[in-house]
C-alpha cells in the first residue's frame, strides 16, 4: 500500500483495484518514539479461548458492498478490535466520558461499556465522567466512575452524566483536560458533538498532547451518515408502534376517527419511515425530506376525506421537521448549538386538518394528537440496542488502547470500524426518497406522491431556484444523495411548468443558487 496525502483529519491510504483506506489517525503520527506495551487480554481468560482474538494490521472493512465485476474496490475503514500493540500502559491511563446532545436510548450503556471494558479488558481504573456535556469540562464537578457506579445504569433512561447543548469552548476543555492529566477522551453524541470532538483532537494534536479522543456516534434520528444505523434507533423505533398503537385504537373506536401522532427527526424522517412500515396501521407518513401539500388534487385533505369513506378511520404520522415550510414563514431560530428550533407540525397539522373538515360540506371528523416525543426517548434501550452499545463502546475502547484517535466506531455493512471524525460529521444521512426503502413504505400506506400540487399552489415552500443548463428550477426541501454513492450525481424535485419532478444534476453541473 502506497500512503499518500496525509492531513490531520484522516490518512488515504490506496492499494490495488481502486484500494482506498480512509484512515483514522494515530497518536504516532505527531508523537515520535511512543512506548508500546502487549496487550493484557492475551492471559485474560475470557477472551484467552478465542482463535484469533486480535485484529490484524492490514484488516479492513469496505464501505460499499455492492459491486459489479469492474467496479473498483473502493473505499474500505479500518476493522475495530483489539490490537496486539498498546499503546498506553494501563496503569498510567485516566480517562474521561462525557455525553452532549439530546438523549438517545442506549447512552447509559456506552457509559457503562467503556468503564467496564476498561477495567475489566485492560485493568484501567481511572475514569471519570463529566458533568452535563462540553460545557462541564471547565464548568462543572467530575465524578469518579467505577464498574460498582456503573452496574446498572444501563437498565434506566437518559445518561447518568447530564447532557447539553452549545457551550462548546475549545481551548477551555483542552486546557482542562491538561490540567487534569486525562490521556482517553470518550466523546457520545450526535454529529453536533462529533464536530466539537473534533475540533479537541485537533487542538490536542496542536499542542503535541499524548491523548486519544474517542467518539461514539449517537443519534435517534438516525441522521449520521456511513454507520449501518445508530444505536437507540430500533429502540425508538419499537416504541414509536405503542403511540402508533393508541392513535389507531381511538381511531377505529369512533366515525371518521382520525389518529395523528408526531415522531422525532429535525431533518431526517427515519424513525417514521420505520415505524410506519413496522406498523402497518399507517395511513399517511410525512418526513421532512418529502415536500407535501394540504388543498387541491393530490393534496392530504384529499387523501383523508377518500380514506376515511373508504375505512372510516385513518392514522397519519408525521416526523417533527416534515412541512416546516408551511406552518409558518420561517424566521429561523435556532438552539444553543446551532440546530434549527422546529414549530410544533403535529399541533399545526391537528389544527388545519379539523379547521378544513368544519367546513360546510366537509366531513364530521374526531382527531387525537399524540406526541410521545420526549417519552421515546427517554427509555432505556432495548436488548439489542444495549447489545449494539456494547460492541460500540468496547470498539472505542480498543481503538484508544491502541492508540487510535480523531475517529468514532461505528458499525459498517454489519462489521465494527473506526472512522474518520470529518467523514460523519461533512453531511447528514437522510430519506432518500427515490431508493426502495422509501418506495416500500409508499406502497404500505399507499399514500398520495404529493408529486402534483395544483396550479396556483403556494410556492412558499420553495427553497430556492437552479439553472441547469438553460433551464431555471425552483427546487423544493429535498436530500442530495451522497455524491460518493452516486457517481457526482445528485437528486432534487424542481418545480417546472406547475409541477413537481425529479432530475438528476450533476454535482458538478453550474447551479446558481439564490433565495
Ligand atoms: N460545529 C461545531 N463545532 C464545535 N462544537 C459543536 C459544533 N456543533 C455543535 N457543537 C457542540 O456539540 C454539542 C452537541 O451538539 P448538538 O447539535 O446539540 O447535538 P448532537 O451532537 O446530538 O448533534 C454542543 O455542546 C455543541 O456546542
Ligand atoms: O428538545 P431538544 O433537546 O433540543 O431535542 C430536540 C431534538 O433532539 C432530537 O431528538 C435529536 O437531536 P440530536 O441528535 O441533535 O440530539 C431531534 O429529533 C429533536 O429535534
Ligand atoms: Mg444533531
Amino acid at each position: 500500500m502506497a500512503s499518500n496525502g496525509v492531513d490531520w483529519q484522516m490518512k488515504l491510504v490506496e492499494g490495488a483495484a481502486g484500494y482506498v483506506l480512509e484512515d483514522v489517525p494515530h497518536l504516532s503520527d505527531y508523537i515520535h518514539d511512543l512506548h508500546t506495551y502487549p496487550n493484557p487480554l492475551q492471559s485474560n481468560p475470557a477472551y484467552s479461548v478465542v482463535r484469533q482474538y486480535f485484529v490484524d494490521e492490514d484488516d479492513t472493512v469496505q464501505e460499499k458492498i455492492v459491486v459489479h465485476k469492474d467496479s473498483p474496490r473502493g473505499t474500505h475503514f479500518r476493522r475495530a478490535g483489539p490490537r496486539q500493540k498498546m499503546y498506553f500502559k494501563p496503569a498510567d491511563v485516566r480517562a474521561c466520558i462525557v455525553t452532549c446532545g439530546g438523549l438517545c436510548p442506549g447512552l447509559n450503556t456506552v457509559i457503562r461499556e467503556i468503564v467496564c471494558g476498561l477495567h475489566f479488558m485492560y485493568g484501567v481504573t481511572e475514569v471519570i465522567g463529566v458533568d452535563c456535556g462540553f460545557r462541564g469540562f471547565y464548568s462543572r464537578n467530575t465524578v469518579s466512575l467505577t464498574p460498582k457506579s456503573v452496574s446498572d445504569i444501563h437498565k434506566r433512561g437518559g445518561t447518568i452524566l447530564g447532557t447539553s447543548r452549545g457551550g462548546h469552548d475549545t481551548s477551555k476543555i483542552v486546557d482542562n483536560i491538561q490540567d487534569r492529566e486525562i490521556n482517553q477522551v470518550y466523546i457520545i453524541g450526535g454529529d453536533g458533538t462529533q464536530k466539537g470532538a473534533s475540533a479537541i483532537y485537533k487542538e490536542i494534536r496542536l499542542r503535541g498532547l499524548k491523548v486519544a479522543v474517542a467518539g461514539i456516534p449517537k443519534t435517534i434520528d438516525n441522521d449520521i451518515p456511513v454507520i449501518d444505523k445508530s444505536f437507540g434507533f430500533d429502540t425508538a423505533v419499537e416504541e414509536a408502534q405503542r403511540a402508533i398503537n393508541a392513535a389507531h385504537v381511538e381511531a377505529t373506536s369512533v366515525e371518521n376517527g382520525i389518529g395523528l401522532v408526531k415522531l422525532m427527526g429535525r431533518y431526517s424522517g427515519f424513525i417514521a419511515m420505520y415505524a410506519t412500515l413496522a406498523s402497518r396501521d399507517v395511513d399517511c407518513c410525512l418526513i421532512p425530506e418529502s415536500p407535501f401539500y394540504l388543498e387541491g388534487k393530490g393534496g392530504l385533505y384529499e387523501f383523508i376525506a377518500k380514506r376515511l369513506r373508504e375505512n372510516g378511520h385513518m392514522v397519519i404520522v408525521i416526523a417533527e421537521g416534515a412541512g416546516q415550510d408551511l406552518v409558518a414563514e420561517s424566521t429561523e431560530q435556532l438552539d444553543a448549538s446551532g440546530n434549527k428550533l422546529l414549530k410544533d407540525v403535529g399541533l399545526w397539522m391537528s389544527l388545519k386538518i379539523k379547521e378544513h373538515f368544519a367546513k360546510p360540506r366537509e366531513m364530521d371528523i374526531t382527531l387525537k394528537y399524540i406526541d410521545p416525543t420526549y417519552m421515546i426517548r427517554a427509555i432505556p434501550a432495548n436488548a439489542s440496542d444495549n447489545v449494539y452499545s456494547t460492541l460500540l463502546a468496547q470498539s472505542a475502547v480498543h481503538g484508544a488502547m491502541a492508540g487510535y484517535t480523531g475517529f468514532v466506531s461505528g458499525l459498517v455493512n454489519g462489521r465494527h470500524t473506526y472512522i474518520p471524525l470529518n467523514r460523519i460529521t461533512e453531511r447528514q444521512n437522510k430519506v432518500v426518497i427515490t431508493d426502495r426503502m422509501w418506495a416500500r413504505m409508499l406502497s404500505s400506506t399507499n399514500q398520495p406522491s404529493f408529486m402534483n400540487p395544483p396550479k396556483g399552489t403556494s410556492e412558499k415552500h420553495i427553497r430556492w431556484r437552479i439553472s441547469i443548463g438553460n433551464n431555471v428550477f425552483k427546487v423544493l426541501p429535498l436530500l442530495m444523495n451522497d455524491s460518493r454513492n452516486c457517481a457526482g450525481l445528485c437528486s432534487v424535485v424542481v418545480w417546472a411548468n406547475g409541477s413537481m419532478k425529479f432530475r438528476q444534476v450533476r454535482k458538478q453541473s453550474p447551479v446558481n443558487e439564490s433565495l
